[in-house]
């Protein structure tokens, strides 16, 4: 960005934002807020991220038309976040939506971690908007949603509608906000539903509906993130869990320790015991500490195998490291998390297993180091990858 170019940004977003955030406080501006998030079907209870907040009127609007609904709003102007924090305290859905600064080109946020992402009058005015929707994607989970609200390129028309400066009475700062926004748009760009195509293809979205509002002057833009169908829709190169946790396989005597599971993620399968890593905690401290907590046995000569990466299609990601300890220090008792199940190493049972344990299980028990990636729906895997390999002397 230029000398020029960063003195507009200034003015723009810094000097602009009372004068913005006064035109923007009203009710037009809001409600089509709100139909950005109902044009995503995000539910209550889910994260929203809306980008490009400005004082948050759009975001406020989402909060209370879903009621529950949890709502980040992001933008990378001090003045403006600073106004929308102030206004947070007195509206009615303040409490629901939290205000962050960022660039939205680069978003600090873990891959698939909101349910919709939304921006009001927000792309027409980023110096990328392909790269901004690409950032969009990342941080939606696979089947999440994001609309946009932006000017309409509508050829040959007047400054606004006649229909609009007869509601200037009623309405003024309504009317006085779509002058605004016809005239820096003129600047900065517009969207028709050819652009909106074309980008969100860019970014690897797959548009919903493109459609008018605002008499024309406006364009909702509404697209999905593919649900993940290979191992290539997951940037592994970038792909950070959500969770981190450990399996741990005692292997004795032609036998392998594994539990009945009766609570977490998994419960009522058959597996290995294990478990999330506490905040600090190693990988081997976390897999002998949860053998000890499951079965109140200690695990000795632990050796890592390997990892497993799974990616959900709900977005949540988790990251196992897989042990094998050649014995154990006590006898194996039900708690209330597992039951213990001693099992010959030829009976194990697969069916009642995750279904990606039949892949590398076996290996893991020939010896072999194992580095697996599996994408999931649910229970089902959807597709996989396994590395094996004999492991240095
Ligand atoms: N064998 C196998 N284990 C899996 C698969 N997917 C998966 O999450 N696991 C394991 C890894 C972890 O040991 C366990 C998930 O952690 P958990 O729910 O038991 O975590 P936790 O003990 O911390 O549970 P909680 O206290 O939070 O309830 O499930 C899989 O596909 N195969």
């Amino acid at each position: 960005m230029n000398a020029a170019e960063r003195l507009g940004q200034f003015v723009l977003f810094e000097l602009g934002a009372l004068p913005y955030a006064f035109l923007t406080s009203q009710p037009t501006w809001r409600t089509h807020g709100a139909r950005l998030a109902e044009l995503t079907g995000v539910r209550s209870g889910q994260r929203l991220l809306d980008v490009g907040c400005g004082p948050g009127e759009s975001a406020f609007g989402m909060a209370e038309r879903i009621p529950g609904l949890r709502v980040t709003g992001l933008d990378f102007s001090q003045t403006m976040l600073r106004i929308a924090q102030a206004r947070k305290r007195f509206d009615p859905a303040g409490a629901s939506v939290e205000l962050t600064q960022g660039d939205a080109l680069n978003l600090s946020f873990a891959d698939g971690s909101f349910d919709a992402v939304t921006g009001h009058s927000f792309l027409y005015l980023v110096p990328n908007a392909i790269r901004a929707l690409s950032e969009a994607r990342r941080v939606m989970r696979p089947g999440a949603r994001c609309a946009f609200l932006e000017p309409a390129q509508i050829p040959n028309s007047p400054l606004l509608p006649a229909s609009m400066r007869a509601q200037t009475l009623r309405d003024p700062r309504f009317v006085a906000s779509m002058a605004l926004w016809r005239v820096v748009s003129r600047r900065y760009g517009r969207f028709d539903v050819d652009r909106f195509e074309r980008a969100f293809a860019a970014a690897g979205l797959r548009p919903i509906e493109i459609t008018p509002t605002l008499e024309g002057l406006g364009v909702f833009g509404v697209a999905e993130r593919p649900k993940l169908a290979a191992l290539d829709d997951v940037d592994w190169t970038r792909w950070t869990p959500t969770d981190k946790a450990t399996l741990l396989f005692v292997v004795r005597d032609g036998q392998i320790l594994l539990i009945r599971k009766k609570r977490g993620l998994g419960a009522g399968k058959v597996n290995g015991p294990g478990g999330r890593l506490e905040p600090g905690e190693s990988a081997r401290a976390c897999a002998i500490r949860e053998v000890q907590e499951e079965l109140r046995v200690t695990p000795t000569g632990v050796t890592d195998m390997g990892r497993l990466r799974f990616q959900f299609q709900d977005g949540y990601a988790l990251e196992a490291q897989v042990f094998r300890a050649d014995g154990c220090i006590g006898t194996a008792t039900e708690t209330d998390e597992a039951v213990p199940l001693w099992t010959p190493i030829d009976a194990i049972p697969y069916s009642e297993m995750w279904a990606d344990d039949a892949l590398w299980l076996p290996r893991m028990l020939e010896g072999k180091r194992i580095d697996g990636k599996f994408i999931f729906d649910g229970d089902a895997m959807l597709v996989h990858a396994l590395d094996v390999r004999t492991p240095l002397a």
